[in-house]
């Protein structure tokens, strides 16, 4: 049942704009009715948001949901309570599942375990390229697209074969739907590999993963790209070199887009404190030279957006050498308190770049119609808590992956409330104390 809401006394900020601007938001059926001052309606519940920040809700286009397959892991349930309280309202789950989403059947299960178990969060199921994602069939993309699939890729590995790859962009391209690229050329690969081939490798006489390994494919799919029209995206970028190629190819005006993840924004293999598990993911942290140009690639627009990459694991399987160990950490409940915090606070990036970067840039390069909080438009929002500073504490995450190496650091920009088409999904309790000059944000 769709109610009508009043959100009283925000700060509203969407990317597209510069300042954020009081106001309260009425919300009707699924819509914002109305932003402005003093607005008051007969019956609507009202929620005080005390000067807090109003931003349209976030949109992670790379997690993973772990279901059906790796239930003790992560659940559609639990991860979707994980994204509402990390502020994100839409979120698109990779197909590495068990099995695999390769087929339409597969798709439209997602959706329906999404409609039945998810918390109300948006979910976009993305299919694979080739079956298995194993690297050798292509996938009915037409199908995987009818049955509701927003892209294809075969996450968790790279597509190897070059030939593959160029018939999976003409066949996407044709259907239309984005390629999204797991990097990694395994030719460069040595047996277990688990941190970048850098100067934290040598030190532990780990064997290293290299940068060309993600930056050969980044240029060899830019090429197969340019005379198939695909829109071809590239997950998780984490080097100075693929940035470089990125900045090229979209220089010529070619349909190129890329995501960092906040990770690999934040630390680099300098950061990494001993061989643990924590930190172990893939792409690896790589060198502050790599982490200052995905910054840099960032604010320029080199790099589009941002995406977690929420890879959930249990405690058993983080508990293993790094050698053995799974690649990923969770990012969902943490991504914008921590980007708030050490790139706004510090001054890297304004409010409104980071808020675009999560929100409206995500939205418009996959063409979903959302990331944009404006009169009209479906109530996809977030309301955050500039002012309290928190410690980050895994014990408290929704998510069943505790997998993360920011415990402990603290941070300010927390979620408090997180609607859907209007309905509110997520809602912290206290979010009512009232204290507007702590909660606003100075410019
Ligand atoms: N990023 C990771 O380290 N792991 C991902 C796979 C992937 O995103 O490539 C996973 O599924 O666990
Ligand atoms: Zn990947
Ligand atoms: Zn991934």
């Amino acid at each position: 049942m769709k109610t009508t809401l009043l959100l009283k006394n925000g700060r509203i900020l969407d990317g597209s704009r510069g300042e954020p601007i009081p106001a309260d938001i009425l919300i009707r059926d699924g819509k914002v009715e109305r932003i402005g001052r003093d607005l008051s309606t007969e019956g609507a519940e009202t929620r005080e948001l005390g000067g807090r920040l109003a931003i349209p809700g976030l949109i992670d286009m790379h997690i993973h949901l772990r279901e059906p397959g790796f239930e003790e892991k992560e659940t559609i349930a639990t991860g979707t309570r994980a994204a509402a309280r990390g502020g994100f309202t839409t979120v698109a789950c990779m197909p590495n599942t068990c099995p695999v989403t390769d087929t339409p059947g597969k798709v439209r299960r997602i959706r329906e375990m999404n409609e039945r178990e998810g918390c109300g969060v948006q979910v976009l199921p993305i299919a694979a390229i080739t079956r298995s994602s194993s690297g050798k069939v292509l996938t009915d993309m037409a199908g995987l697209k009818e049955a509701g699939a927003i892209a294809v890729s075969d996450d968790g590995v790279g597509v190897q074969s070059p030939r593959m790859m160029k018939e999976a962009m003409r066949l996407a391209s044709e259907v239309g739907l984005p390629v999204v690229a797991h990097c990694e050329e395994e030719d460069l690969l040595v047996p277990g590999a688990c941190v970048h081939d850098g100067v934290f490798a040598k030190k532990h006489s780990l064997p290293g993963i290299p940068a060309e390994s993600e930056s050969i494919h980044v240029g060899r799919d830019i090429l197969l790209a340019e005379d198939t029209g695909v829109h071809y995206h590239i997950c998780h970028i984490s080097s100075e070199g693929s940035v470089r190629l990125v900045r090229e190819a979209k220089s010529r005006g070619q349909r190129v887009t890329a995501e960092v993840t906040p990770h690999h924004l934040l630390l680099c293999e300098e950061d990494i404190p001993g061989p643990d598990p924590m930190y172990k993911m893939n792409p690896p942290l790589r060198s502050i030279k790599d982490r200052q140009a995905l910054i840099e690639g960032l604010k320029d627009g080199t790099i589009d957006f941002i995406a977690t990459d929420h890879a959930p694991h249990t405690a058993s399987d983080k508990r293993k050498d790094i050698r053995e160990a799974p690649f990923g950490i969770v990012g969902l409940e943490t991504a914008f308190p921590l980007l708030y915090t050490h790139l706004v606070l510090t001054g890297e990036l304004t409010l409104a770049q980071l808020v675009d970067r999560m929100s409206r840039l995500p939205a418009a390069r996959f063409g979903l119609s959302r990331g944009i909080l404006e009169e009209g438009r479906v109530a996809d929002l977030t309301v955050i808590d500039l002012a309290e500073e928190r410690e980050i504490d895994p014990n408290r995450f929704e998510s069943k992956g505790k997998n993360t190496p920011f415990a402990g650091w603290k941070a300010k920009g927390w979620p408090v409330m997180t609607l859907v088409e209007g309905n509110i999904v997520w809602e912290e309790s206290g979010v009512r104390a009232v204290d507007r000059k702590k909660a606003w944000h100075t410019f």
